[in-house]
């Protein structure tokens, strides 16, 4: 896939999302639109229903906007046939949810490799070594009902990670976790977007909020004034969006 220079890795522009049940109808997303670039991590907060897990569906390509796009380093992954949509998502987009990233029939290192053999390419990191690295490198073999809290969210993390994505989307990935297993989770993304990944996480933790480069603020399905705001100046590094 080709960068183009300036562009920043995850763009979306205008994005609404509508739901008809009924007679009822619900706007989820009315035109949000964000861009985060390489090695930045941003943090997603909002009341319960302001369109969080919508905007993370719409992101990754499981759901498909009504208006607006989505673009990841330069290629729009919005407004596509699902099949294409999982393709480029399997390539290119890592998504930890808190539950439903792993399959339970199947074992931590098979659902490791699901997602590398959906992007249908040879791959870098094997599961295996995937496991080693987020610290399940001996629970290979179990499944997941066989796993703790902290070690499920560490699996799940090794499945996002599949595929070495450029894009890492990550809906409350610390929600149910105990203190501790919150900040090795929230090291490992760091040390993800320090290697170049684009993280966004929605979060209501505090913790999550403080680590971020930025915060977007949503509510009613907008983006809030805030989001424009820099929560906190990105000390650390400057997000190189320069491709
Ligand atoms: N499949 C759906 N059909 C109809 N309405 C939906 C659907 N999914 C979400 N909504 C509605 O869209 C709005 C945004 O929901 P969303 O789940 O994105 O919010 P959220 O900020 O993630 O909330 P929470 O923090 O409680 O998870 C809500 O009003 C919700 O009821």
């Amino acid at each position: 896939m080709n960068t183009m220079a300036s562009e920043p890795v995850l763009a979306a522009r205008e994005l609404y999302r509508f739901y008809r049940a009924g007679e009822e109808e619900t706007l989820a997303l009315r035109g949000v639109s964000l861009r985060v670039g390489r090695g930045e991590t941003v943090a997603v907060v909002g009341p319960s229903g302001s369109g969080k897990s919508t905007l993370l569906a719409c992101l990754a390509g499981l759901d498909e906007p009504s208006g607006g796009e989505v673009r990841v380093d330069g290629v729009r992954i919005s407004h596509r046939p699902e099949t294409e949509r999982a393709r480029l998502r399997a390539r290119h987009i890592g998504v930890l949810l808190q539950t439903r990233n792993l399959l339970p029939h199947l074992s931590v290192r098979d659902n490791v490799r699901l997602p590398q053999r959906a992007a249908g390419r040879k791959h870098v990191t094997s599961a295996r070594e995937l496991l080693t690295q987020v610290g399940l490198g001996d629970r290979a073999h179990a499944l997941p009902r066989q796993l703790s809290g902290g070690e499920l969210a560490r699996a799940g993390l090794a499945v996002a990670l599949a595929n070495a994505p450029a894009v890492l989307l990550a809906d409350e990935p610390t929600g149910e976790l105990d203190g501790e297993t919150e900040r090795v989770v929230l090291a490992m993304l760091r040390e993800r977007a320090a290697q170049g990944c684009a993280v966004l996480i929605v979060t209501h933790s505090a913790e999550v909020v403080r680590s971020a480069d930025r915060v977007i603020a949503l509510e009613d399905g907008r983006a809030t004034d805030a989001s424009a705001r820099t929560a906190r100046p990105a000390s650390h590094e400057v997000p190189d969006v320069t491709g």
